[in-house]
């Protein structure tokens, strides 16, 4: 029987709520979300593989995805690009395979417009003290980015209401676990077994 089309996640919330330490647990993890590598014209930090974080690249480049309708969906954020590549979304979903993307705020509602089924997930900081705990403890940034990205993180959490979850991230695994919770029961209501019961029970 051919698989039904796949689900798109989008995953998004201030900057150093976790996002990507959520994602890099859940990559880890035996589950049925394929996750969408962005394209960026950020700098790699240490440690940051190209391909596997990030696909990163030239400014021109970027640009170019985006005249050629090659970004599903493309935001700035603090003086640099980030975009969804659109093809291995559509690629993936259409072999019936879930996608997950870890976006800003900016973007995700760009993909709510174009792609309106998708399933919106907020993840939100235990508190804003703790926000800049996380970004402070993280020490990739200066003070000045730091608080460029406090003052964005305050106008993204304004936006959470237009999402459809909002899922705290006090504890990694408790956060991925809700992340995967909601995966699987957004599956039981597209799915809808009902015809396949109503069969059963006639057959019966
Ligand atoms: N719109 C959009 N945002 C992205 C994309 N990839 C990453 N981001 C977001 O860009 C922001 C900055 O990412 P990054 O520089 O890696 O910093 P960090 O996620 O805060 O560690 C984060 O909120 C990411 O979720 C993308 O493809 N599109
Ligand atoms: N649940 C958590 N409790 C405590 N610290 C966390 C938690 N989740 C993430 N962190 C830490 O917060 C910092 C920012 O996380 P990161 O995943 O880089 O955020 P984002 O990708 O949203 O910008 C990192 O130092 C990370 O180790």
């Amino acid at each position: 029987m051919k698989k039904d089309r796949g689900l798109l996640f989008v995953l998004s919330g201030p900057s150093g709520v976790g996002k990507g330490t959520i994602m890099k647990e859940i990559r880890q993890q035996e589950t049925n979300l394929k996750y969408s590598i962005s394209m960026t014209t950020r700098q790699p930090r240490e440690g940051e593989i190209d391909g596997v974080h990030y696909h990163f690249t030239e400014k021109e480049k970027f640009q170019e995805m985006i005249e050629n309708n090659k970004l599903l969906e493309w935001a700035e954020f603090v003086g640099n690009y980030y975009g969804t590549p659109i093809d291995y979304v559509t690629e993936t979903l259409d072999k019936g395979d879930d996608v997950i993307l870890e976006i800003e705020v900016q973007g995700a509602l760009q993909v709510k417009k174009n792609y309106p089924e998708a399933i919106f997930i907020f993840l939100m900081p235990p508190s804003l003290s703790e926000l800049r705990n996380r970004i402070v403890g993280r020490g990739t940034e200066p003070e000045d980015i730091i608080n460029n990205r406090l003052s964005i993180a305050r106008e993204e959490i304004e936006m959470m209401s237009l999402y459809d979850y909002v899922v705290e991230n006090d504890k990694v695994e408790l956060a991925c676990e809700r992340i995967k919770a909601i995966s699987i029961a957004e599956h039981c209501r597209r799915d809808r077994l009902e015809d396949k019961y109503k069969q059963l029970l006639e057959a019966e």
